[in-house]
């Protein structure tokens, strides 16, 4: 298959090393300086380089037969401008808030879930820190989403099908929505969301808001949420990261779509996600703490 990747960060880097070792991967990327890297050195991760091709203009986007759009949420409202109509998408971004954007559209979509860890190293090298699975679902088209997971799957790099976009999505954003502020806002690694008696106080009440706007069982995605904090419990979530490197959060996609859609109040939801700008604005303006 022709894949073309759209963003060249941790997640688009990973995709392109993995992909390239059975199919043709073009990596679509904003700056000139990573284009030259990219067809120059290829993608590295570890013992894997793969060969792609890059460009940093949609012209070849068109040719492809799969688009995998890896950019942060915030930044998928400028990439469906440029998305040729004729060719599926598959959008692999953390939270909820891209949905609407992808209605609009007339491809046929699917949505994906990440668990790998991934951290950019350089234009053109990624750091695969965490292995773990890649859950695809139907979002709408006839694209058949079952079929694809078996195409793209490759060793250490495999895909999931599960027949509930919303589900699967929800369930993953509570998991976000918990972990992410508070490690974010404390500075902490995962893992102390559940063994720091306080802290662990403040996530039950961040679950049990999003259980309750995503009508999913509390109990259950307690239980979910203490799972990936211990399974996760040496990493810094990627809010985390993305505050460390004054880099733009992705809090409002996560947080801010609990927000939207709580019926009750969801005053822990209100603090983080104002807790969480504060903290963005500080990093821009460089302020003195
Ligand atoms: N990294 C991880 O371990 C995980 C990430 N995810 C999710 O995956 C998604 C991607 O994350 P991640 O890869 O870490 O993010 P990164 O910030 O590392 O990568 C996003 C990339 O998109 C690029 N980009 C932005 N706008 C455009 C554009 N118009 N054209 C081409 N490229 C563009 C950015 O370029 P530039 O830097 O030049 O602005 C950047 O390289 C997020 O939603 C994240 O939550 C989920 C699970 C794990
Ligand atoms: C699951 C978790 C919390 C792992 O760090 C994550 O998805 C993130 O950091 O965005």
């Amino acid at each position: 298959m022709k894949v073309g990747i759209i963003g060249g960060g941790a997640i688009g880097l990973l995709a392109a090393a993995y992909l390239s070792q059975n199919h043709t991967v073009s990596v679509f990327v904003k700056s000139n300086n990573q284009k030259q890297k990219l067809n120059k050195y290829g993608v590295k991760c570890g013992a894997l380089c793969g060969t792609v091709e890059a460009y940093n203009n949609p012209e070849n986007l068109e040719i492809q037969d799969l688009l995998i759009v890896t950019v942060k949420q915030y930044d998928v409202h400028t990439i469906i401008k440029q998305l040729p109509s004729n060719v599926p998408c598959l959008f692999l971004q953390n939270g909820m808030a891209h949905l609407n954007l992808l209605e609009g559209l007339p491809n046929s979509c699917a949505v994906g879930v990440v668990e790998h860890g991934a951290v950019r190293m350089s234009e053109y090298e990624v750091q695969h820190t965490g292995l773990g699975m890649i859950h695809l679902a139907h979002f709408k088209g006839p694209l058949d989403v079952a079929a694809l997971t078996d195409k793209l799957s490759v060793h250490n790099f495999r895909f999931t099908f599960k027949d509930d976009y919303w589900l699967m999505l929800a369930e993953k954003l509570v998991i976000n929505t918990v972990i992410n502020p508070l490690t974010a806002l404390f500075g902490v690694k995962n893992k102390y969301v559940i063994t720091n008696p306080c802290l662990c106080r403040l996530a039950k009440q961040l679950c049990a808001e999003a259980s309750q706007t995503l009508n999913l069982s509390f109990e259950e995605q307690w239980d979910r949420v203490k799972q990936i904090a211990e399974r996760t419990g040496a990493n810094q979530s990627s809010m985390l990261k993305d505050l460390l490197e004054h880099r733009h959060t992705e809090v409002d996609a996560i947080c801010g779509f609990i927000l939207q859609h709580s019926k009750e109040k969801s005053p822990y939801h209100s603090f983080v996600v104002d807790a969480i700008h504060a903290l963005e604005i500080k990093n821009i303006k460089g302020e003195a703490t």
